[in-house]
């Protein structure tokens, strides 16, 4: 079984969220001062809203895609909870896949941008919220695409409450690197960034120790945009 692991990147210059009581942030690594873990455990359980989206359509999870979807809806609402989702917020999310996190969002009252490279989850999802209008979903590599460019209009149509965006999403592995080097130099743009990641992926982003050989380009990347 897969561990994942909730990654919390704070903007350093603003003030931290106010966080709901049960919200469990573990607390602040060494290394990387604004970026924090929370354990999450994934455990099978009975959500099986996910499994019947996919066999509606005859779709079957892509490894190459990254699609671990998932199946344990109290994770979802934990990583809604560690970027303090409320009402007015502006959410990126990258992979909605089925639109299992997306649901939590959009009931949190967030506008959300959803990006998903995959065209029938796009289909997918799209139908599944077509009577929202505070979701809007686009089909993109989130690697090639210019996420500023996005946010910027988005910004324009929407006003958000604290006048940042945050980002919240379970994404697929394969891109994590990928993912982190295109939102952490963005801090004019966005106020959190929570990432569910492959345990050992999280971290190797925020623990190693110069002298040892895990320490990768990444590391000095996430260590320079931390306080
Ligand atoms: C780990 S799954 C998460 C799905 C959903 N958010 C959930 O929690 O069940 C990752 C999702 O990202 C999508 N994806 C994979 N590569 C992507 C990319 N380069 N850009 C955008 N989405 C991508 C996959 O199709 C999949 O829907």
């Amino acid at each position: 079984m897969t561990t994942s692991t909730l990654l919390v990147f704070q903007n350093p210059l603003l003030p931290k969220p106010t966080r709901p009581a049960h919200s469990s942030i573990a607390g602040v690594q060494k290394g990387a001062a604004s970026a924090c873990i929370v354990c999450a455990r994934s455990q099978d359980d009975d959500y099986h809203a996910t499994i019947k989206a996919l066999n509606s359509k005859g779709r079957f999870p892509r490894k190459s895609l990254g699609q671990h979807y998932m199946l344990n809806s109290e994770i979802n609402d934990q990583l809604a909870a560690a970027a303090a989702v409320q009402e007015g917020d502006i959410v990126l999310e990258i992979g909605p896949g089925t639109g299992s996190l997306t649901n939590v969002l959009l009931n949190a009252g967030a506008t959300v941008l959803a990006i998903e490279k995959d065209q029938h989850m796009v289909g997918l999802v799209r139908e599944r919220f077509a009577s929202i209008d505070q979701l809007k979903v686009l089909q993109e590599d989130f690697v090639k695409c210019h996420i500023r460019s996005h946010m910027l209009s988005l910004f324009e149509r929407r006003k958000s409450s604290s006048g940042f965006a945050k980002v919240v999403a379970n994404i697929p592995f394969n891109i994590s690197t990928d993912v982190i080097k295109q939102l952490l130099p963005m801090g004019d743009i966005f106020s959190e960034v929570v990432l569910l990641l492959q345990e050992e992926t999280a971290l190797r982003l925020v623990e190693p120790s110069l002298r040892t050989s895990e320490y990768r380009p990444i590391n000095i990347f996430v260590n320079f945009y931390s306080v």
